[in-house]
């Protein structure tokens, strides 16, 4: 059954990738983006409807937020995709990363989902005028954490600890918008790597895993398939990172 589905994030990698995914299969798909790249006009003239913000600045995600709540009368899911993988060693303050990791991975996260989740109760309810079981769980929100929440990260300590949060609000939300909205947490690990990954880097990162593979953007889809099928997994995290929790140093 087609569904709309806000996607955080969408111009480039996973979330271009999820967006052009739902599009092919039938979804109704709206896109958040910060930066403006031909994909964008792409997802576009697919019949997404793409809306711009920086998701820290406040103002600007409660404007866009209105809009989708005047433009948009249907909402059956979200997925909070998108995220800064700031290192710790990046310039900035300790206070702004932090800040800054807090502010795309947590506060933006909470602000969307406390403002749409009326929207997605009122699809799940309006999935089956007669069958009310039908309510349940019919509507989805997904945060994209990662290995990390779990684990730590010692170059990566305010984003780790910011997407550690993220998934602390996957319960938080899972218990109160049951029974009609699912929340779930993927986890991923090694998905795809950035342009300017040299060899040393992709080899020392892919030997962290017991599955040493670029995992690609499809291992995400089908966990997002999955999640979009169920009526009946909440409040838990799907770990897509090769087996990392095994790795033994040798
Ligand atoms: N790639 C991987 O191997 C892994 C990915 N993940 C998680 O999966 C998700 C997708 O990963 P990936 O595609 O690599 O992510 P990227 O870092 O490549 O892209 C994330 C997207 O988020 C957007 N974004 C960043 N900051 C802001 C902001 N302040 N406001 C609005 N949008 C913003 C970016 O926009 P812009 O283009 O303007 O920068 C970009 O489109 C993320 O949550 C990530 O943490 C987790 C583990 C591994
Ligand atoms: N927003 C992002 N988060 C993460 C990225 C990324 O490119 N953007 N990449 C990773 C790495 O692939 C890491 O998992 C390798 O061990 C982590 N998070």
């Amino acid at each position: 059954m087609s569904q709309t589905l806000l996607i955080t994030g969408v111009g480039k990698r996973i979330g271009y990738a999820l967006a052009k995914d739902l599009l092919a299969k039938g979804h109704r798909v709206i896109g958040t983006y910060r930066s403006h790249y031909p994909s964008i006009d792409e997802l576009g003239q697919l019949g997404a409807s793409v809306y711009q913000c920086d998701l820290t600045h406040e103002a600007a995600l409660d404007e866009v937020l209105n809009r989708i709540k005047q433009q948009h009368q249907q909402l059956d899911g979200i997925i909070h995709n998108a995220s800064d993988w700031l290192g710790d060693n990046n310039g900035l303050s300790p206070a702004d990363t932090m800040a800054r990791m807090m502010q795309i991975h947590v506060t933006a996260p909470y602000q969307i989902n406390l403002s749409l989740a009326p929207l997605l109760t009122q699809a799940a309810l309006g999935a089956s005028s007669t069958d009310k079981s039908a309510a349940i769980g019919a509507s989805n929100i997904i945060h994209i954490t990662d290995y990390v929440a779990e684990k730590g990260s010692k170059k990566h300590i305010a984003y780790a600890a910011s997407k550690a949060a993220l998934h602390n609000m996957t319960l938080s939300f899972a218990a109160k918008f049951a029974p009609e909205i699912k929340v779930n947490s993927i986890a991923p690990a090694m998905i795809l790597f950035n342009e300017g990954d040299d060899a040393a880097y992709q080899a020392k990162t892919l030997a962290k895993a017991i599955l040493p593979k670029e995992a690609g953007t499809e291992e995400i889809i089908a966990v997002v398939d999955y999640l979009l099928g169920s009526h009946y997994v909440t409040g838990r995290s799907f770990a897509v990172d090769g087996g990392r929790h095994l790795y033994q140093s040798h």
